[in-house]
């Protein structure tokens, strides 16, 4: 339990699993644990559509940039297409094939009435000016219109993209309809028909399954320390809210490096990314460190809360954490997950621990529907039961199948999916 920085320079570049193959690996781990017709395994390993488009986009100098967007809707067997949408530069078609397989697999584990959906568009919002990105949300709008709708497919916020984003998307979307259609996205401010306690939901998801593990492992809050990667929409109010819970956290990070404290840092002072981006490493710290290095820090838990591929082959069997939560989307490849499974160090998948977001996204949506508001302590409370009973149901795998916690979220949720599957009759 306790707390040093390592000496090492780690290397900060992830390796090359394509979100895609983790997430197919992973299918098949799942599958071998149940008898599913394997048709319908076969089936899941591939994306009902993807969708590109050219997003043409007028800078404010006058000249004309075209960038690529995607769409990718993996199933929709429990329900509609679900899924953010990513602005990054790093956006690949395979990135959003398997972001989208993730979302079929946490709708179902979650038991919402949602399939999986992802897209994005391969751009660096920060070279963007304000107007330049309301063009650009504005012109995915039209271009994913035949593809998307309140029954058919419901975007969200991701990296990249905000509650000021989705605020223009359905703008866009309902000036074409004639009317306001405030459910074809959530993630949306509250005053436009986004839900109180969507923006820090994913975060508050992966604080609360953090802190049953820690229950689970028989640990004390106050003696856990913990390190976070990445503080924005899901790092932030992670890391917050287990401060509030009362574990020390001793480092967080943005894009440019991680501050440590062995003391613990004042989560609430230090400046989320939705505050300042880049803000975290001008914070005054005793320490600055590399994300490798913090990574790697001898913590109690480690929060990956920024982008994918970041444990992987090469720093696994350095990372000294006991209780790795995965609150970015694959964070960790394949080889790393099979170490970490050797090592012993448990760990809490992205499908299961960040699934608040979307747990509120289907909150926001139901309101959308119904044209009621929800108060922000019945989020609060709708999202904790949700999350305990998906936490037990996973907790029941591991226990009676003696599993990981990744093949255990992923056995409950593809149960689901198969069934319903099988109940349609879409198969075979
Ligand atoms: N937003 C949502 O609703 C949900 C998001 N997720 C997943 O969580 C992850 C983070 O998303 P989200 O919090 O929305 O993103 P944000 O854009 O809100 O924040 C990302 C954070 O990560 C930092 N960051 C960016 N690149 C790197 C890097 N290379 N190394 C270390 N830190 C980096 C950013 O720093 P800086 O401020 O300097 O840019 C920022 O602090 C993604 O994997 C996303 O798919 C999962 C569930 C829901
Ligand atoms: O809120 C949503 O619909 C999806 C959020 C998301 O993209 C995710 O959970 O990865």
């Amino acid at each position: 339990m306790a707390s040093a920085a390592p000496t090492s320079e780690p290397d900060d570049e992830p390796t090359e699993e394509t979100a895609l193959e983790t997430a197919r690996r992973q299918l098949e781990r799942a599958a071998a644990h149940l008898d599913v017709d394997p048709g319908i395994i076969e089936r899941l390993h591939h994306p009902n559509q993807v969708h590109r488009v050219s997003v043409p986009l007028e800078r404010d100098d006058g000249s004309t940039a075209v960038y690529t967007g995607y769409r990718a809707q993996h199933d929709s067997v429990r329900g509609p297409y679900k899924g953010g949408l990513r602005f990054h530069p790093d956006v690949t078609e395979d990135e959003c094939i398997g972001l989208s397989m993730w979302m079929t697999w946490k709708c179902a584990l979650m038991d919402i009435p949602f399939g999986g959906g992802k897209g994005g568009i391969v751009v660096n919002p920060k070279d963007l000016s304000i107007d330049e990105k309301e063009r650009l949300t504005r012109r995915f709008a039209e271009e994913l219109r035949p593809f998307i709708g309140p029954t058919k497919d419901i975007p969200a916020p991701d990296m990249g993209t905000d509650s000021q984003a989705m605020a223009w998307f359905m703008d866009a979307y309902s000036m074409q309809e004639g009317e306001t259609q405030a459910g074809v996205v959530t993630g949306k401010p509250p005053v436009v028909g986004g839900s109180k306690g969507r923006d820090t939901a994913p975060g508050r998801s992966v604080a609360i399954i953090a802190r049953e593990a820690i229950e689970h492992l028989g640990w004390d809050l106050e003696d856990t320390t913990v390190a976070v990667q990445g503080f924005g929409s899901v790092g932030a109010p992670a890391a917050r809210l287990l401060d509030d819970y009362g574990a020390t956290v001793v480092a967080v990070s943005d894009v440019n490096g991680a501050i440590y404290d062995p003391d613990g840092l004042d989560t609430h002072d230090v400046p989320t990314h939705e505050e300042e981006p880049e803000a975290v490493m001008k914070y005054d710290a005793p320490q600055k460190l590399s994300n490798g290095e913090l990574l790697e820090l001898d913590v109690d838990v480690l929060i990956p809360a920024a982008i994918g591929n970041v444990l992987t082959e090469e720093n696994a069997d350095d990372v000294k954490a006991d209780l790795i939560v995965e609150g970015a989307n694959g964070p960790t490849t394949s080889a790393a997950d099979a170490t970490f499974e050797e090592r012993g160090i448990d760990v809490v998948p992205d499908i299961l621990a960040n699934a608040g977001g979307v747990t509120v996204s289907y909150f926001e949506w139901l309101q959308d529907l119904n044209h009621r508001s929800w108060s922000l302590e019945r989020v609060h409370d709708e999202l904790e039961s949700e999350m305990l009973d998906a936490w037990t149901a996973v907790c029941e795998e591991v226990e009676s199948r003696d599993v990981t916690w990744r093949d255990a979220a992923y056995i409950v949720a593809l149960e689901r999916v198969a069934a319903a599957h099988e109940h349609r009759g879409l198969w075979p």
